[in-house]
């Protein structure tokens, strides 16, 4: 199953210079430690950071260090998606490593709204703002330094966004997708849409149709009830057909694709994969996370408990008819064998036999 850490071409494990790895015996021992290997050598006054979100993020406004190279940077690694696959989570227990830098985007800048979830959107909505207004949405930091960015809507609009990416952002960028089961996935945005965002103000760039019950809404503008794949509840699982336009500008050594159901049970594997992608020296242990007993899901331990919120996270799912699923699993299917294909991996909401032709399992 693991054929993708066989086969792959290893790829260059550089750990950054002057950064020290803290094993989790020093750090429990002392939280202040932890505080230290995070923000000792950062372009912020340490002292400040006294409660959890302040330990792992920087907000604007802080007080700054004297610390010689701080600059506004643009970001290095960007989590493009997904939507629905537990993104949220992977950028909060990511964040924790004490050599990524992060910080929410602000909810204004300039006068201009940038975001109301800490997500800067500049390479899909704000774009026309101009690079120095993304630029300056992140805190102060150093070179060398693993600054972090997340919006999921990057995947998959607007289409040039990874165009965008290469010629602003720059070609070294490390891009980051959490994917999951497509279906369990378009069930999750729908309930999501429905109640949170759908009727009460149309988002810029995403295609919805939202309709009574899920297998109305993803088969009705379609002749003999077949999939809608023009509905983004849909056209996002369509995994395969957007990284393909990432492969353009970026090599696959450079897309890192996390398994979101293998996250989900075993945060600590996937993310020992992302410091190897990443370069960063091993800090991550099991002991960082608890799986939380009212929603089931894993939350951070480590330095204080953190969860996110129960209202948005952990959503009741409706029952959806069998042959709809029949349906959606039908659908993607061959994008999902392309994915295989593209990343020499099979994930895990895939059969094991993905790859065999129809007829053969
Ligand atoms: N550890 C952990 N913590 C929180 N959430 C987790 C986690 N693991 C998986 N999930 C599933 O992720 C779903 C939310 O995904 P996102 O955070 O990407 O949503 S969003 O796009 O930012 O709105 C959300 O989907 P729903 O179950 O439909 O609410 C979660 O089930």
């Amino acid at each position: 199953l693991w054929k993708y850490e066989l086969d792959r071409p290893k790829l260059v494990h550089k750990p950054q210079d002057k950064v020290r790895t803290y094993t989790h015996n020093e750090i429990a021992k002392n939280r202040t430690m932890y505080i230290q290997a995070k923000f000792g050598n950062s372009c912020y006054k340490t002292q400040v950071y006294d409660t959890w979100w302040q330990t792992f993020t920087l907000p604007p406004g802080l007080k700054r260090s004297n610390q010689s190279d701080c600059q506004k940077r643009l970001p290095n690694v960007i989590i493009i998606g997904v939507k629905k696959c537990a993104s949220d989570a992977l950028r909060d227990f990511l964040i924790v490593h004490p050599s990524i830098v992060y910080s929410h985007a602000p909810k204004t800048y300039n006068g201009i709204k940038v975001t109301g979830s800490g997500e800067a959107h500049f390479l899909d909505r704000h774009y026309d703002h101009g690079i120095d207004f993304y630029r300056n949405l992140f805190p102060y930091s150093k070179p060398g330094d693993t600054l972090l960015e997340k919006t999921p809507q990057y995947l998959n609009f607007p289409d040039d966004v990874p165009k965008r990416i290469y010629e602003d952002v720059g070609p070294h960028t490390k891009i980051i997708a959490i994917v999951c089961d497509p279906v369990t996935r378009a069930i999750s945005d729908y309930v999501f849409e429905k109640k949170h965002r759908f009727y009460k103000y149309l988002v810029p760039n995403m295609i919805y149709t939202i309709r009574s019950n899920f297998s109305d809404s993803v088969t009705e503008n379609s002749r003999q009830g077949n999939i809608d794949a023009g509905n983004d509840l849909i056209n996002v699982g369509i995994y395969a057909y957007h990284l393909v336009r990432w492969t353009e500008y970026f090599p696959l050594s450079q897309i890192h694709l996390v398994d979101g159901g293998v996250f989900r049970n075993d945060p600590l594997s996937e993310l020992r994969r992302l410091e190897t992608f990443l370069g960063l020296p091993v800090f991550f242990r099991n002991e960082h996370f608890f799986r939380n007993p009212d929603t089931n899901m894993f939350c951070v331990a480590f330095p204080e408990h953190r969860c996110l919120s129960k209202e948005k996270k952990g959503q009741h799912h409706p029952d959806v008819d069998v042959k709809t699923i029949d349906r959606l699993r039908e659908f993607y299917r061959p994008y999902d064998r392309q994915l295989v294909e593209m990343f020499d991996r099979i994930f895990s909401w895939m059969d094991t036999d993905i790859l065999l032709p129809r007829g053969r399992h």
